[in-house]
């Protein structure tokens, strides 16, 4: 796909046509892939960022699992990450989650999902990097509605490795047909969270991206 949908710097209200592709990819396949999706002014100011949270030794090892049974486990996953949080200072914290907050509102109205809120962070992979095949949505706790991933890498290409391998028939998983996706400054990855198995293949670069996802309710998760 060859998009050049990209919400202007300092402007979050997106782009009707974004908003459109989104609903359309979302209902049927399921997932969907921008290219050149935001503003290059803005993907700097990510990866400022980003880098200046790992100069500032801020970024943390990603764990598996969730709440009491989250831990770090290597073989599964390499990436560090940071979490974007309200109450972070930064402007692009806080308009990167204004813009994820306006597609929540679109995509309740226009799907009817039980969108609640955002949850995100940045993440570095390091040379050698990889995350195995896993789903986003958590068995036990399945709030996560709707994966949205940004890549912040300058010229990726194939040589590099790192792709984001995405499986497309939930029935076979792994066993079954996937899309790879390189890891290209400026593209947008948006899959439902429980229905794709993906992994993270070994990157021979560090690998940059923004990683969230829109949630439903706690106590009353809706599957989609
Ligand atoms: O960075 C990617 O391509 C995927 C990351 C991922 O699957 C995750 O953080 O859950
Ligand atoms: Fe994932």
């Amino acid at each position: 796909m060859n998009d050049i949908l990209r919400p202007a710097m300092g402007d979050y209200s997106c782009p009707d046509e974004w908003l459109d592709r989104i609903a359309e990819g979302l209902s049927s396949p399921g997932f969907l892939h921008l290219k050149n999706a935001l503003h290059p002014d803005f993907l700097e100011k990510l990866v400022g960022l980003l880098e200046a949270k790992e100069d500032a030794d801020k970024l943390e090892r990603a764990g598996v699992g969730k709440g009491a049974s989250l831990e770090v486990r290597s073989e599964i996953r390499s990436d560090s990450i940071f979490w974007l949080e309200p109450e972070d200072s930064s402007a692009v914290t806080k308009e990167w989650l204004g813009f994820m907050n306006e597609i929540i509102s679109f995509l309740r109205r226009a799907l009817f999902l039980p969108l609640e809120s955002y949850e995100g962070h940045l993440a570095r992979y390091p040379e050698g990097g990889f995350y195995k095949p896993h789903l986003d949505q958590h068995r036990i706790s399945p709030t996560r509605q709707v994966t949205l991933i940004t890549y912040l890498n300058k010229d990726w290409d194939e040589s590099n490795g790192g792709q984001l391998r995405l499986y497309t028939d939930i029935e076979k998983g792994i066993h079954g047909p996937y899309i790879d996706i390189l890891p290209e400054y400026g593209s947008v990855v948006i899959f439902r969270s429980a229905d794709f198995w993906h992994e993270v293949l070994p990157a021979k670069q560090p690998r940059l991206s923004l990683t969230g996802w829109f949630r439903g309710r706690e106590d009353n998760p809706v599957l989609v």
